[in-house]
């Protein structure tokens, strides 16, 4: 009987079926473990079918043991059937299985032989229903026998021309020793010795399979692992390309990387460009690596090249922002920044730092003169100058601030007589004689920074510029920043402030002048004159009138006379005049302005005085002169012979009075301040102007003035300046103010020459 049926379960000790059960609960739960790691995921086939394989045996296992709890019937009959085919399937899972570990030959005819052969075995069964162990004789047997000799011969052809690794190994051992014991239950006559290997047989693949997933999932866990460092590094030297900032360093940074994850000291790298900011990086080792390793090394490959693109760009944009396009120089970014550095360097090690400014003289001009180009050519060949004298020196720095404005900057400067000698070799070196016949020059500032001053570029910077303006006003040329310059700068500054404040507080009083006919002494007209009342103490115009010009006070004080000089009409009944500077002139709604301070009546018993030298200047205030001159008012030029102004061109402009200057009156004694003052007297009788002579301080000038032929004189000898003036008539406020206004026009020859005595015609006089 058991020759007939070699692969039937039999009766086992209680031991045996409990190892089978454990086996099976062992291996099958290994299984149900793996599938639940593997969810979701691909893996390779050999894992795949040894998974299928390994379940395949713990069936196996489990339909044996539970067969030891079976009595004979149906129930036990249908457990030796499983048991047969699931011994079957194990057979035919040989195939794929060995195909997926081996990569041997195709397997679809083995599988179809195979197949058809478990097939049939089944059919057979399946015709002897009335026979409880039908499945058990020489068909079953034969095919069972069959399909092992197949798949051993697959296994032998897969496996036999290959080396076999050692896991291989121990698989093909424990197919073998498995197979040998199947072959040894078919064999063996003692029915107890035939069923415990039959009971036991599938025990040495199950285990060998479980190692095999054992070091699949070890393999599995240090992939993870080694994916999980990967990432980390690829994301440290992603992190690290934002803030590195060449791409060298980043590159011995990923070779450290590289070498520390895949734990190989043998990883280099190199960093070659292709082409214009572009770069290709490799990390190379003589040791083999696996594709997940080769990955890992291009992915930082790629990270080091295109930080290495992006650091290329970067610095092509830098250098484009911090250059001067035109002379190539740094521009005043990358001056305010070196000049910083440069401070801060010099705090620590307690030098000096000086700052050359340098300007050229009267550019605009040049350039409306020589256009743009020319303009252009001249900056560039300073620039070429400046560059010429740092070059080879790493303590000096030479930079364009824009529009004509250079810098040096000079760390660890020299002595004070040093840096003047180096200013003076500048301003004398740059002699442009190049375009046009006028040279253009430089004017040169230099300020110095010394240890133990505040760290403040701005500051240096002003004070160069400061001393620079210096220079220029001066026109020494060149000029340091020193003590006495920073008084007179301080002084400047507090002065313009309490200038500012003096006339936001509107401390500007109008005190008034006579102007009086020179033969009757007769008061003619009134000067106002501006006076300052700095609290309490007056001011003259010649403590604050360039400051007031240069910082365009003059406007405001200037509106403000205009204002009170009306007031002052009113009040004395008498002509004003009234002084408009060049800045008031200049403004682009300077009409307004006026008519605002003086109101629009009464323009005939207005005089503007507009000094020569201005009258030269605002040449476009013309039309606004000949407006006002519409209106009544009277044009006089102030200081006259002290300008320049063309004798022809006296009689295009919009004038009436001329002035004489008070230098030419002090002179009157003598020929040539005589002969001044009679030439200005016929130009004046030429072109039908009036004449007044200011400054008159002696009766001996008065008497010649009246000798020469001058009819008003106005000077310190005739009546000096005051808020107020003994006035003939009612004062304001009184009936009979406002019943005899208005003033009738004076003079009553305004044109022609002065053949009479010029009178005001006075309503109460
Ligand atoms: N050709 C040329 N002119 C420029 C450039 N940048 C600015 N400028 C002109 O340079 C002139 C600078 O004038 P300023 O320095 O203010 O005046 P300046 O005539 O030199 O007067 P001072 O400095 O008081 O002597 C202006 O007219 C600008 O229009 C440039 O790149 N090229």
């Amino acid at each position: 009987m058991r020759a007939d049926v070699p692969f039937v379960l039999g009766t086992v000790p209680m031991w045996v079926t409990m190892v089978q059960l454990l086996t099976a609960g062992l291996v099958g739960g290994f299984c149900l473990l793996q599938w639940i790691w593997w969810r979701g995921e691909r893996r390779r086939a050999g894992a795949e079918w040894a998974l299928v394989w390994s379940a395949d045996i713990a069936l196996l296992l489990l339909a044996g043991g539970l067969f030891a709890f079976t009595d004979p019937g149906p129930l036990q009959d249908a457990l030796q059937f499983a048991h047969t085919q699931l011994v079957g399937a194990f057979m035919l899972l040989a195939i794929p299985a060995t195909r997926a570990f081996a990569d041997g030959p195709a397997t679809r005819w083995w599988v179809a032989l195979s197949s058809t052969l478990l097939l049939a075995g089944a059919a057979a069964w399946w015709w002897h229903p009335t026979s409880p162990r039908a499945g058990e004789d020489a068909v079953v047997t034969s095919v069972l026998v069959a399909v092992a000799l197949i798949s051993v011969a697959y296994v032998v052809a897969c496996i036999g021309p290959q080396k076999v690794s050692r896991l291989g190994t121990l698989l093909v051992l424990a197919g073998a020793e498995s197979l040998a014991m199947l072959t040894a239950g078919g064999v063996v006559q003692d029915e107890s010795i035939s069923a415990m290997l039959v009971a036991l047989w599938s025990i040495p693949l199950g285990f060998a399979l479980g190692t095999l997933a054992l070091v699949r999932l070890r393999q599995a866990q240090r992939v993870a692992r080694q994916r999980h460092l990967m990432r980390d590094a690829t994301a440290r030297l992603a992190n690290a390309a934002w803030f590195a900032r060449d791409a060298d360093s980043l590159l011995h940074r990923a070779r450290e990387e590289a070498r520390a994850v895949l734990a190989d000291p043998q990883i280099e790298g190199s960093l070659r460009p292709i082409s214009h900011d572009r770069f290709v990086t490799e990390l190379y080792s003589p040791r083999e690596h696996t594709a997940l390793e080769r990955t890992f090394l291009v992915d930082l490959a790629q990270i080091v090249s295109a930080a290495a693109e992006r650091y290329g760009l970067t610095s092509r944009l830098e250098r484009t922002a911090y250059a001067d396009p035109l002379t190539r120089l740094p521009n005043r970014r990358a001056v305010d920044k070196h000049l910083l550095d440069v401070l801060e360097r010099a705090n620590v090690e307690r030098t000096r730092v000086s700052l050359v400014y340098c300007d050229l003289d009267g550019f605009k001009r040049f350039n409306d003169l020589h256009g743009h180009e020319g303009g252009d050519a001249v900056l560039v060949r300073v620039a070429d100058h400046l560059r010429g004298l740092v070059q080879g020196d790493a303590d000096r720095f030479v930079g364009r601030l824009g529009g004509d404005e250079f810098v040096v900057v000079i760390s660890r400067a020299p002595q004070d007589v040093d840096l003047v000698a180096l200013a003076r070799s500048l301003r004398d070196g740059f002699v442009d004689c190049s375009v046009g016949a006028r040279a253009a020059r430089l004017s040169v500032g230099v300020a110095t920074w010394v240890p133990g001053d505040v760290v403040d570029p701005d500051a240096l910077m002003r004070h160069a510029d400061t001393a620079m303006m210096e220079a220029k006003r001066s026109r020494s040329g060149f000029r340091v920043y020193d003590r006495a310059l920073r008084r007179r700068v301080d002084a400047a500054r507090h002065h313009r402030a309490a200038l500012e404040a003096a006339v936001a507080e509107d401390h500007f009083t109008a005190y008034f002048q006579p102007i009086v006919d020179a033969r009757t002494l007769e008061v003619l007209q009134v000067e106002a004159l501006a006076r300052w009342d700095d609290h309490g103490q007056l001011l003259l115009p010649s403590d604050w009138l360039d400051v007031a010009e240069e910082t365009g006070l003059i406007v405001p004080i200037g509106a403000s006379m205009l204002t009170q000089s009306r007031r002052a009409l009113d009040r004395f009944q008498i002509p004003v005049a009234v002084n408009l500077s060049a800045r008031q002139l200049a403004e682009p709604d300077a009409l307004e302005q006026i008519e605002a301070a003086w109101g629009d009546t009464y323009w005939e018993h207005l005089t503007l005085e507009i000094t020569e030298s201005a009258l030269v200047r605002t040449g476009p205030a013309v039309p606004l002169l000949s407006e006002l001159r519409a209106r009544g008012a009277r044009i006089a030029v102030d200081d006259f012979g002290t300008g320049y102004s063309s004798l022809a061109r006296l009689s295009r402009l919009p004038v009436d009075v001329l002035k004489i200057d008070r230098s030419f009156v002090r002179e009157i004694g003598t020929d040539r301040g005589a002969s001044v003052v009679r030439t200005i007297l016929d130009l004046a009788a030429v072109h039908g102007l009036d004449v007044v002579a200011e400054g008159v301080e002696r009766s001996s000038d008065l008497a010649t003035l009246v000798d020469l032929g001058v009819r008003r004189v106005q000077g310190n000898f005739l009546g000096r300046a005051a808020a107020t003036l003994p006035i003939r008539g009612p004062r304001p406020g009184t009936g009979a103010w406002h019943a005899q206004r208005p003033l009738r026009a004076v003079p009553t020859q305004a044109r022609g020459p002065q053949t009479g005595p010029l009178t005001v015609v006075h309503h109460l006089a």
